[in-house]
């Protein structure tokens, strides 16, 4: 397969307010895939169409290398979706809610307990969801998405509104599980996340697709044709990306001046504000 995912010219209106327009992008088997874009670009309207939740009504859609139209129950069940709407049962314990997944997708109890342990839920297993922190809920949800070990795996703001121990143990565990060979396809607002995480993002925007690329890829386009240096005396002088520069920068290296070289490269944020001139 060469692809996991597949859009080509997909369009979807929700009357006169908004349109996704023309989305084409593609995600190949093992890559992170980061989706970014502001709220109300269509992030979630995409992952929707992706897990048939909704029809496009213009272009093509490939997922796991099949049509959207002929994707079957068997192949749904290589796929796991954490999304806002992951109904967990309030008042069912973590364990029972895990099992309960666990039986639509047959999988056994020993993959739940297995789970649980690497979820760091084992202990607080018997807890009602309704007394969970926010953090052991998103766990529980990322644990229930990822029980069957699916081949692709759709993530809809998985770490929104954890504290940063929550975050940093489902990036490893993320990590873990694209290791394993897991193809990822993540929305976020946090653009850290996206950096360390994805291979490749796209930035979406009022319904377009403006870009995609590896962030490497996206910083150089972004880079400034400048160099900053910092001297000795903590002055930070910028230089042009040029022979003229070079031998500036040159001097000051040769008369001991130079402290630190650097090249003006954005961050994924700054591309991102400049690029949908809109705040996460
Ligand atoms: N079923 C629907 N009917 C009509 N409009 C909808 C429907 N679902 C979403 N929308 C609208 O479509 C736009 C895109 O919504 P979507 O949820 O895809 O954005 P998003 O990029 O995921 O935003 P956020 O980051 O806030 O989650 C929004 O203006 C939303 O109000």
């Amino acid at each position: 397969m060469d692809e996991m995912i597949f859009l080509e010219n997909v369009c979807l209106r929700f009357g006169p307010a908004f349109s996704l327009d023309h989305i084409s992008f593609c995600v190949k088997p093992g890559e992170v895939f980061g989706f970014l874009g502001p709220s109300g670009a269509g992030k979630t309207t995409t992952i929707k169409l992706l897990t048939r939740q909704l029809q496009k009504e213009e272009g093509t859609i490939r997922v796991l290398g099949k049509d959207i139209g002929s994707v079957t129950r068997e192949d749904y069940d290589r796929i796991g979706i954490l999304s806002d709407t992951n109904g967990l049962y309030e008042r069912m314990s973590i364990e029972e809610n895990l099992l309960f997944f666990a039986r639509i997708r047959n999988v056994s109890r020993q993959e739940v307990d297995t789970i649980l342990k690497r979820m760091n839920l084992s202990a607080s297993r018997k807890t009602l969801i309704k007394k969970c922190s926010r953090g052991m809920r998103q766990r529980t949800v990322l644990a229930a998405a990822i029980l069957h070990k699916p081949e692709l795996l759709f993530l809809d703001e998985p770490t929104s509104g954890l504290d940063p121990a929550n975050i940093h143990e489902v990036h490893m565990m993320l990590q873990e599980l694209n290791q394993s060979g897991t193809t990822v396809f993540l929305t976020t607002h946090n653009m850290e996340e996206a950096d360390k995480l994805c291979n490749r993002i796209g930035i979406l925007n009022e319904g377009k697709l403006i870009i995609t690329g590896s962030p490497e890829e996206l910083k150089l386009a972004f880079a400034k044709d400048q160099i900053q240096v910092l001297t000795k005396a903590k002055e930070l002088l910028t230089f042009s990306k040029d022979r003229e520069g070079a031998e500036k920068i040159m001097e000051l290296i040769a008369s001991g001046q130079c402290l630190t070289i650097h090249s003006q490269e954005p961050n994924l944020e700054e591309i991102f504000l400049q690029l949908t001139g809109r705040g996460l």
